[in-house]
């Protein structure tokens, strides 16, 4: 039973799961969000449905950080704030490099959501000569001749890979040689780390194929509820070739398009 608040420190002896770190980081963006509205306090409900997550799952990953609630008062915001922000290590400043300039790596340089969350950019790297000296986001492109250098003098553990797949795990063996221990690779390639080396991997690409099988299993439940209620479809349907809308709808086997009679949607194509 919460009778009341209790604000013990937690440690990372306490053991907090992955999944719940997972999490971590979507409460802190919408405490962030209250705090900025100066809301004092939030009920777990409240929190875990701006967060998208389930309530008795918000209360059990609270709980893993020593905080419990006020009974009918709910959470304090700030401490919340602070608490989740120390349990993530970003009450100290980070400095990250990025390496590969391109598209991507431009992107994330101009990035600000960085910097508000304790993630310097400290130097942007790229093998291209002709990019030397360049400003991306106001902060100079070095050569990657210098890569060991620039993360020895600016202390950086944590490394970003916007580079072709092709050169990735080269870039990383050198970034942990000299001595990065995480690493955060948006390059479609799987990395080799010794022990000790943190690495996440960031698809966009597998996103969207996870939100591709999710459309296909509606698209298919919803075929499976208009065949139990509708008679068989007495004939072929032909889409008038005048008619670009539906011809066009039923090229790309969109949900508007009309199915066979079996409910057949277009399997997902490999990427
Ligand atoms: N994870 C995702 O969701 C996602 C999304 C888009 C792109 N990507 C991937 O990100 C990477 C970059 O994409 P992009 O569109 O920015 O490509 P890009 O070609 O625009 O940029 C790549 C940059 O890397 C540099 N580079 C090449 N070899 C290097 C090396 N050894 N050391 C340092 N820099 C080097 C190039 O000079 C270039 O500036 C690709 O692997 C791409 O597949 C991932």
């Amino acid at each position: 039973m919460a009778t009341g608040r209790t604000h013990r420190p937690a440690t990372r002896s306490r053991g907090i799961p992955e999944a719940t770190v997972a999490r971590l980081p979507l409460y802190l963006r919408a405490l962030t969000a209250l705090s900025e509205r100066s809301v004092p306090t939030v009920s777990s409900e409240e929190l875990a449905a701006a967060a998208g997550v389930n309530s008795a799952k918000l209360r059990k990953d609270f709980s893993y950080l020593g905080s419990y609630g006020t009974r009918g008062v709910g959470y304090d915001v700030e401490y919340l704030v602070y608490q989740i922000s120390r349990e993530l290590g970003l009450t100290q400043d980070w400095p990250v490099v990025i390496v590969g300039i391109g598209n991507l790596g431009a992107a994330l340089a101009g990035y600000g959501g960085f910097a508000s969350r304790g993630f310097r950019v400290a130097a942007l790297i790229d093998a291209d000569p002709a990019m030397t000296g360049k400003p991306v986001a106001g902060i100079p492109v070095q050569h990657s001749d210098d890569l060991e250098r620039i993360i020895e003098e600016d202390g950086v553990s944590i490394g970003v890979i916007a580079t072709p797949a092709g050169v990735a795990q080269q870039v990383c063996d050198r970034l942990v040689a000299a001595g990065v221990t995480s690493i955060l690779n948006f390059a479609p390639t799987v990395l080799s780390v010794p022990d000790g080396v943190d690495v996440r991997k960031v698809d966009l690409s597998i996103e969207l194929q996870i939100l591709a099988f999710h459309e296909q299993r509606k698209a298919g439940e919803e075929a499976g509820a208009e065949s139990a209620v509708l008679p068989p479809a007495p004939a072929p349907y032909q889409a008038p070739e005048t008619d670009a809308a539906s011809a066009s709808g039923d090229a790309a086997g969109g949900k508007g398009g009309r199915k066979g009679p079996d409910g057949d949607v277009p399997a997902v194509m490999p990427a």
